[in-house]
């Protein structure tokens, strides 16, 4: 694809916005204080964290949400009462986290476990996959079959955690079993329609992130529009690959529909965490106000493979980083251009849904336009994706 082919396409994306598309960061994040204050703030959609204990829910929590380091989460203390999280002030991830201490008694009076499941959108199950399984199947069967019958929208997950300590065959074969049983427990209770999704996890690597960044983006209605962009933004740039960034938890919202690979994630996972570590300090004022990541964030780093890594701040919670080579590169004001205006549609996108929120009406779904330039799709993009219940 020649330059000016490009070019051309960059300003079909910039001419799908409307020309007094007026607002920043600073208003988004005026509309996410307003929504946070309006009275359904409380409101917002729970992750449930449980499992058997020392099964590693809360290191896991620390852990992604809190950057504690894997070593630390040997002297966390055991929980023994729910403790509630709201990471919303520092994160993207407009939840509550809720870790529950090992052992939830339903039959307890005091525990109104209609109530919770009632406003969960997520249940994590968290299995110990070092420690005997066969009571957590059981926990995981009685858990989810009540939470299913007080709400059948719950995405149901079960973290096969701590497979660090496993070999590559051993981790495959528990997962496996774990899978077998765990379905042939529900056949068992003619809960066919309750389904459940598998993730190998350890702390001690990238998975663990990598695990939360799918269970968080079930739960972002937008994430349809969300990879609509992206793949847009990186086929007229030349980039081979972007992800969306929560910067706090390294989780990532969205990417292009190409497929993850591990190595890519890690690799953006790592360029966010020298970012900040230098911005820290180096970036910080002298009397250390001032943010790590802000407006101004921005980071190439060229390897010595002839891989680029790029990353730019979306929103005050978002950065956008993305892999290239270096001739692709070479057209960096192209690159520029285009980012401008993928975070312009960003903005709108989550403009459009507070708005929803706020006024409690659903945006229709369009379909995306089939003749679409680069304007249509955009446009068709906003609209495309927002109907589910809104984070
Ligand atoms: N090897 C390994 N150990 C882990 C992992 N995750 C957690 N652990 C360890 O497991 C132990 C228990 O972790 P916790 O997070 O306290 O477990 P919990 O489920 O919150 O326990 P309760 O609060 O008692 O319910 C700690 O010593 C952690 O260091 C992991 O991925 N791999």
């Amino acid at each position: 694809m020649s330059i000016e082919y490009e070019e051309q396409l960059a300003g079909s994306l910039v001419d799908s916005f409307p020309k007094d598309f007026g607002y920043g960061v600073d208003n988004m994040d005026m509309m996410q204080e307003n929504l946070e204050n309006s009275p359904s703030a409380d409101n917002k959609p729970r992750i449930l964290l449980m499992g058997l204990r020392r099964s590693g829910k809360s290191s896991i929590q620390k852990v992604v949400f809190h950057k504690m380091s894997p070593n630390e989460t040997l002297f966390l203390e055991s929980t023994n009462k729910i403790c509630k999280d709201d990471i919303s002030g520092s994160s993207f991830v407009n939840f509550h986290i809720w870790d529950f201490p090992g052992q939830v008694d339903f039959f307890d009076p005091t525990f109104d476990y209609e109530m919770i499941f009632r406003g969960t959108g997520a249940l994590i199950f968290v299995i110990d996959a070092q420690d005997d399984y066969v009571e957590a199947l059981g926990r995981l069967h009685l858990t989810v079959s009540r939470a299913f019958r007080v709400n059948p929208e719950i995405n149901f997950e079960v973290f096969i955690h701590k497979v660090d300590g496993l070999s590559d065959d051993h981790k495959i074969e528990t997962q496996r079993d774990i899978h077998q049983r765990a379905n042939d427990d529900l056949a068992d209770a003619s809960l066919e329609k309750l389904h459940l999704s598998f993730y190998l996890t350890s702390i001690y690597d990238h998975s663990i992130f990598e695990a939360f960044s799918k269970v968080v983006q079930k739960l972002i209605p937008q994430l349809p529009t969300l990879e609509n962009l992206l793949n847009i933004f990186i086929s007229n740039s030349g980039i081979e690959k972007a992800f969306l960034f929560d910067v706090v938890s390294k989780i990532y919202i969205a990417t292009d529909s190409s497929p993850v690979d591990m190595q890519s994630y890690e690799l953006c996972c790592d360029m966010i965490d020298v970012v900040i570590d230098v911005s820290c300090i180096y970036g910080l004022k002298d009397d250390g106000n001032g943010n790590a990541y802000d407006k101004e964030s921005l980071a190439i780093i060229k390897l010595n493979n002839t891989t680029v890594l790029y990353l730019k701040e979306v929103t005050k919670f978002l950065a956008l980083v993305c892999i290239l080579r270096e001739e692709s590169f070479e057209r960096k004001g192209l690159i520029d251009y285009n980012f401008h205006c993928f975070r312009k549609a960003i903005h709108e996108v989550f403009e459009v849904s507070s708005s929803t929120q706020r006024t409690g009406v659903a945006v229709q779904s369009s379909p995306p336009s089939s003749s679409g330039n680069g304007l249509a799709r955009l446009k068709s993009a906003a609209l495309n994706g927002t109907p589910r219940s809104l984070v």
